[in-house]
């Protein structure tokens, strides 16, 4: 029998961020493995006008949770959504929700945050400090709180490259930062936010480890801890492996690349990959909430969810594969064939951006226009361009984070939940892992068929014509141009042609002597 999974039977969890890409794994997991478990309260916000309950019914309802209904019926009764707004005061909760969520709560996973690099510095504070700071005391007034399993990033402390498993402090207090932000107004506020952010890339990164702070700061007797996972990617194993549903990390770029549309970033190959599958990052998560609550540690543990220093894989080893998955498994209707160059220099970077980006684009563009149609692909491409722009500061660096922590949990486990609660990395086959990936990406990302696969195949088929066609009479005109203007060029031309024809008539000749 998993101790973990007897643990959290009969448990009333908390849980911020439920309808992200870490919230619905962890959610599945949970009702999959205890579904014993008393309630999963959630905090929702209606969204894309949907509705709260909406949004509950379309994720229980979907691929993802197919296992768990098998296993938990009756998972509609067991999941209880709270209408919350992160960004108002109290979480715009209502009275009797908050009551019964303070009396009640056993466990609070904290996953809600704005993930996106180019947040404004006000709105990410707001979300992934001062909404942390109003749970925290919210869970202080829990009375049978047993833990506050707070998720953090491995990159909160990026301007470092060796990262260990403590909190590293800020040079400006949250306190300070939080209060500043109610009364400095826009424009001031953009014009501190570099000097704020200092040798960080985005204000994610800088309001990730302000987070980190605050509940350093604020955990009074909580029992608490905080998770930092790298670059969280499909999952590995669980429920099924490739499940993916967002374009956040490589996942928008595999897409991006599979559809022919980038096919060179400045990136370096030999540096760490680190991507750590979402069901990993969750069965983590799942142990350190059992660890945190049972064994009530003295101090905020925090545990590195990475795997770059137990089994290392780099950009240019999982380019190679996802480029050699799209050869068995394209995408449909791909804009050009996938193709990868990885470069470290900028004069190179730009050249392919020039001639293979937005060239392909403009062309288009100009062919959509003949055709009577709207030209839309070089606003695409720029936007892609910016895109992997903010994310080329992730494939250019290696960071080191120590995991004693996360080692020491894992030898802290029966066997059992070692097997049920896997989070040991080292047993990953990047290869297996990332083929499964570029599948998940196509079946639950761009809700493609594989019954479609012959048909992308001769789409790649008659696009490698096209560029052969293409590329030929480029050929033709651009050497027709030169031989128009430059003496040396027609001598050239001529000295290879009557070359083939001397060798054609040497040909025919010998040929004739025989016979
Ligand atoms: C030759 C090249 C490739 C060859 C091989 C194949 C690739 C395989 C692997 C090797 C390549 C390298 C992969 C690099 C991945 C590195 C990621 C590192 C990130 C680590 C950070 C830390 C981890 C965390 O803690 S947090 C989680 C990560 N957060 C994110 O990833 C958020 C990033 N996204 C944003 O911040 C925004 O979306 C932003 C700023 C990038 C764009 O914002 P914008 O306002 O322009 O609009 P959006 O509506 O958000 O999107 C616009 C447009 O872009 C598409 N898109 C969004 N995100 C991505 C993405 N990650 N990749 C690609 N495309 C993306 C989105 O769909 C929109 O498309 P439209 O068509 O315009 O609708
Ligand atoms: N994805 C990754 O690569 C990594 C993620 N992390 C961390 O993991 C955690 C989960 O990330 P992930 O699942 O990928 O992120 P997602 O963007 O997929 O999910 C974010 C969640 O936060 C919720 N949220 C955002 N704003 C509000 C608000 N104002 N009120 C209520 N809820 C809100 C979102 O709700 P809604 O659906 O309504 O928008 C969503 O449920 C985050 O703390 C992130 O920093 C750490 C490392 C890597």
């Amino acid at each position: 029998m998993s101790m973990i999974a007897a643990f959290y039977s009969g448990k009333s969890i908390l849980i911020t961020g439920a309808t992200g890409f870490m919230g619905k794994v962890l959610m599945e997991k949970l009702f999959r493995t205890s579904p014993d478990l008393k309630v999963i309260y959630i905090l929702v916000r209606p969204k894309a006008g949907q509705t709260t309950q909406q949004r509950v019914f379309q994720i229980l309802n979907s691929k993802l949770f197919e296992k768990v209904k098998e296993v938990c019926p009756n998972v509609h009764e067991k999941i209880r959504a709270i209408y919350a707004d992160l960004n108002q005061n109290d979480f715009a909760i209502s009275k009797e929700d908050m009551q019964e969520l303070l009396s009640c709560t056993n466990i609070v996973f904290h996953c809600a945050a704005t993930v996106r690099f180019d947040d404004h510095l006000r709105h990410a504070v707001q979300l992934n400090v001062t909404a942390t700071q109003q749970l925290l005391l919210m869970a202080s007034q829990m009375p049978k709180l047993e833990a506050f399993i707070h998720i953090s990033t491995a990159f909160s402390n990026c301007n470092l490259k060796h990262i260990d498993e403590v909190i590293y402090p800020c040079p400006v207090e949250p306190k300070k930062i939080i209060d500043s932000m109610e009364w400095l107004d826009d424009a001031i506020i953009d014009e501190i936010t570099p000097k704020l952010i200092g040798d960080r890339p985005n204000t994610y990164t800088y309001t990730k480890a302000l987070g980190e702070m605050v509940v350093q700061q604020e955990s009074g007797n909580l029992n608490i801890a905080i998770i930092r996972p790298s670059i969280v990617g499909a999952t590995w194993q669980e429920p099924f492996p490739g499940w993916v549903d967002n374009l956040n990390g490589p996942s928008g770029l595999i897409i991006a690349a599979g559809k022919g549309f980038l096919r060179a970033i400045r990136a370096t190959p030999m540096a760490v990959a680190d991507l750590i599958p979402v069901d990993t990052v969750v069965n983590l998560t799942l142990a350190v909430g059992w660890y945190t609550a049972v064994h009530r540690p003295k101090s905020t543990l925090i545990y590195h969810c990475t795997s770059g220093n137990l089994n290392p894989c780099n950009w240019g080893k999982m380019g190679f594969q996802v480029l050699a998955t799209f050869e068995k498994i394209p995408f449909e209707r791909a804009f050009r064939r996938p193709y990868a160059d990885f470069t470290t220099n900028t004069i190179t970077t730009q050249y392919w951006n020039a001639v293979s980006h937005r060239a392909p684009a403009i062309i288009y563009d100009f062919y959509l226009r003949l055709t009577g149609r709207k030209p839309r692909m070089t606003k695409v491409m720029n936007r892609l361009l910016r895109t992997v722009s903010m994310l080329e500061y992730f494939v250019n660096r290696s960071w080191e984070w120590s995991t004693y922590n996360t080692e020491m949990l894992m030898s802290e486990l029966s066997p059992e939940d070692q097997r049920v609660f896997n989070f040991d990395v080292r047993q990953l086959n990047w290869l297996e892992y990332i083929e499964n990936y570029v599948l998940g990406v196509k079946k639950y990302l761009l809700k493609e068929d594989m019954a479609g696969i012959p048909e992308a195949k001769q789409h790649l088929k008659r696009l490698r014509n096209i560029h052969y066609l293409f590329n030929t009479a480029l050929f033709l005109i651009a050497w027709r141009l030169l031989i128009a203007r430059s003496q040396m060029a027609r001598n050239v031309w001529f000295f290879i042609v009557s070359f083939c024809y001397k060798f054609l008539s040497y040909f025919r000749a010998s040929s004739t002597l025989k016979v």
